[in-house]
């Protein structure tokens, strides 16, 4: 069929006759009555059904007038009838199935009721005139219900739109119709067609309906292959930016759900950290995954503002951007480093602190992080006494992780490694938060991205969208790839907590602009005084492995548990003043293997050594004692993790070579000064202050 474009006629190939409609509903060829005519053959039907039991009415009466014979014959026919429509409907929606057998029960008890006692008879007649009508206009009411259904999804009269993408014979029950949002249950035709065939076929619908293709979703029914929701949105309500005005919910608890945005229905974009043993929900890690431009700072803010503004968490922050995006919010974190061998610390950090908590939540009863867990323990039932009183003890707050571009930090840590600590890290009630630059597998791998199960999902490339998304969501209709860096903001969100009819949904996050930065500043301030601080188990994990590396928030509160920074510098002081050999031994000694040879060495060369570059070999002793003063001087920056890179220009001012240092790295391991990490040529200095 050609399309004049001038007048928009129609013309169909000789002897075709037909119409077609233009977009306000008129006939574009053909007359008025036969476009008239069109429209009203589906509705005729019923009617010529009603004419045609009057008929055998007057007819039956005509040849059993007052018969009892034919009154049983008629009754049993009649019950068989209807028995038979309720059978044969058993494939199709309940509602047909109910309306048929109910049409059928009517109809033959009526023509019973006309043979035995006439059709004029009593009030026979009048249920026939009256009853008769209605049956008919309640198929005509279904008829026009249903094509509107398939109109407002944009079926036009020349055809379903269900048959135009493939799926013909598949049925439209009736729609639920809110404002921008039409929720039509589809039952597919039975062995033959799948809820796979209507995710393949949402392209096609959304062209059919000249809408993008994220306006029109598929949510299956769990317990149906045959049978599931698809919901059109035609209208898209997210183009409207909303920027940031502060948190939704301060002084709350992490518990309560952290609300970034909202979904294109109005509805708030709600997630949860922390698992519900009430929900049979266990805590959940996220992925903020995004392309360049896809709105992934701001959405991270937005998670972060959420966070900070409650009382019983703390975070742990790594930025390789050096606080580029964060800067205003970084006095409200418990500790935050900028990439490098700092992060490397914080994971070493996050390590320890995964059995010291896991312990001290089995230890009062805690199956989960929950937030009770934050408050003093008063309460005899989660109490770490053998007699059964309440301990008293200081709450544990729950525990925010957060790598800001994690690509590299994952790749060092390794995928056996990342796993082990993100399962662990559930159970000791701590989230781990991470961002990747490009969400794509040569950034994290497959089982480092299975270990995150929740994700907000921003513009990315089209290739990198099974990254980001679970494939039952992409093929329910979620397509982050259509969006690119053109929708910033926009984004699915798939974590535990959320309805998973919701998942192909997309969101909006706010906007943070120049105007946001001082309520920032002021939320990072607030958090600083009302905030939680790490409490004495957390802190003295960290401080563990990280000693000055991990400063605690700093605040005007005197709570020196709360503060290892504070804790530690008052031991160093006391250190100072004790002669070696004390509790703590001076770390510049306390490794020293006198016999050991230094390879290279030069024996009987006792010159000084300390601050001078002497151009030849020191003596192995010396040699040990620089390597004791190198490692006490890492640690007292709180670099401490350290390889045979760190000590580069070291080996050059003192003439000793990159595999003494090796070699020396491994011994102080032997001896306890140092630990392995999960990367390979890296160790982690035990720090010598919070040894004893
Ligand atoms: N929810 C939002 N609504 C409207 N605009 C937004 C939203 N989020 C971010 N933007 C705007 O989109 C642009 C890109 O945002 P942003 O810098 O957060 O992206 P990004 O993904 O972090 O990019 P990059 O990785 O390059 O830093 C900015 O101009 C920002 O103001």
């Amino acid at each position: 069929m050609a399309r004049d474009r001038n007048t928009g006629a129609s013309h169909y190939p000789d002897g075709m006759t037909g119409y077609v409609m233009d977009p306000h509903g008129g006939p574009e060829n053909g007359s008025v009555r036969a476009y008239l005519l069109h429209r009203a053959k589906p509705h005729i039907p019923p009617w010529l059904g009603w004419a045609a039991t009057g008929l055998v009415g007057a007819l039956g009466h005509w040849r059993w007038p007052d018969s009892a014979a034919a009154g049983v014959g008629l009754t049993l026919a009649s019950v068989a009838l209807t028995g038979v429509t309720w059978a044969a409907g058993k494939s199709t929606t309940k509602q047909r199935r109910l309306h048929s057998a109910v049409t059928v029960a009517c109809g033959s008890a009526w023509v019973t009721a006309a043979c035995l006692a006439g059709p004029t008879a009593g009030p026979v007649d009048d249920l026939y005139l009256m009853g008769g009508p209605a049956v008919a206009l309640s198929w005509n009411v279904r008829v026009v219900l249903r094509n509107n259904i398939e109109g407002t999804a944009g079926g036009s009269s020349d055809g379903g739109l269900l048959e135009k993408v493939g799926l013909a014979r598949a049925q439209i029950g009736a729609a639920k119709v809110e404002p921008n949002r039409v929720t039509a249950p589809l039952a597919l035709e039975p062995g033959e067609q799948t809820n796979d065939d209507v995710a393949k076929a949402l392209a096609r619908i959304a062209s059919a309906l000249d809408l993008p293709k994220s306006a029109v979703r598929y949510s299956p029914d769990p317990d149906s292959e045959r049978r599931g929701d698809l919901v059109i949105v035609p209208e898209d309500m997210l183009s409207e930016v909303v920027e940031w005005e502060g948190p939704s919910n301060l002084g709350g608890s992490i518990a309560d759900p952290l609300n970034l945005g909202r979904y294109d229905d109005g509805a708030d974009l709600l997630i949860w950290l922390p698992g519900d043993p009430d929900a049979g929900r266990n805590s959940t890690h996220l992925l903020i995954a995004g392309g360049t431009g896809s709105g992934k700072g701001d959405t991270a803010l937005n998670v972060l503002t959420e966070i900070l503004s409650r009382t019983d968490v703390v975070v742990w922050f790594s930025d390789p951007k050096a606080f580029q995006d964060f800067a205003p919010l970084r006095a409200g974190l418990d500790w935050g480093v900028e990439g490098g061998t700092p992060t490397e610390v914080m994971v070493a950090g996050v390590e320890a602190a995964i059995p010291a908590r896991t312990r001290w939540l089995g230890a009062h009863g805690y199956r989960q992080w929950v937030p009770e867990a934050a408050q003093t323990q008063n309460d005899p039932a989660h109490s770490c006494r053998g007699d059964g009183r309440a301990c008293g003890c200081e709450g544990m707050p729950f525990l925010v992780a957060w790598f800001e571009e994690a690509a590299n930090t994952l790749r060092a840590l390794g995928d056996d490694a990342f796993t082990g600590i993100a399962q662990e890290a559930r159970s000791a009630g701590i989230s781990l938060v991470v961002s990747l630059q490009r969400p794509s597998y040569d950034q994290m791998s497959t089982s480092t991205r299975a270990s995150l199960p929740s994700v907000i999902a921003l513009g990315c490339d089209p290739r990198d969208e099974g990254f980001s998304l679970p494939e039952t969501v992409i093929d329910a209709g979620a397509h982050p790839g259509a969006w690119g860096n053109r929708r910033p903001g926009y984004c699915y969100v798939v974590s535990p907590g959320i309805d998973e009819s919701r998942y192909p949904s997309p969101g909006r996050t706010r906007r943070f602009t120049i105007r946001a930065v001082p309520v920032m500043e002021r939320l990072a301030a607030w958090a600083q005084a009302n905030g939680a601080h790490a409490d004495p188990v957390t802190a003295g994990a960290v401080s563990g492995v990280a000693g000055r590396a991990y400063t605690g928030r700093t605040t005007t509160d005197d709570n020196d548990e709360a503060q290892p920074a504070v804790a530690l510098r008052a031991v160093r002081e006391e250190d100072d003043e004790m002669e070696h050999g004390g509790l703590l031994v001076d770390p510049e000694d306390a490794y020293i293997d006198p016999e050991q040879e230094l390879p290279g060495s030069e024996e009987g060369d006792d010159a000084p050594i300390f601050g001078q570059d002497t151009g030849r070999k020191p003596t192995p002793e010396e040699a040990r004692r620089l390597f004791a003063d190198a490692l006490a001087e890492f640690e007292a920056e709180g670099r401490m993790v350290v390889g045979p890179r760190d000590f580069k220009d070291w080996c050059e001012r003192h003439n000793l070579s990159r595999p003494w240092v090796s070699g020396q790295l491994k011994e102080a391991y032997l001896e306890g000064r140092l630990e392995p990490t999960n990367a390979t040529g890296r160790w982690r200095i035990v720090p010598a202050l919070t040894a004893a």
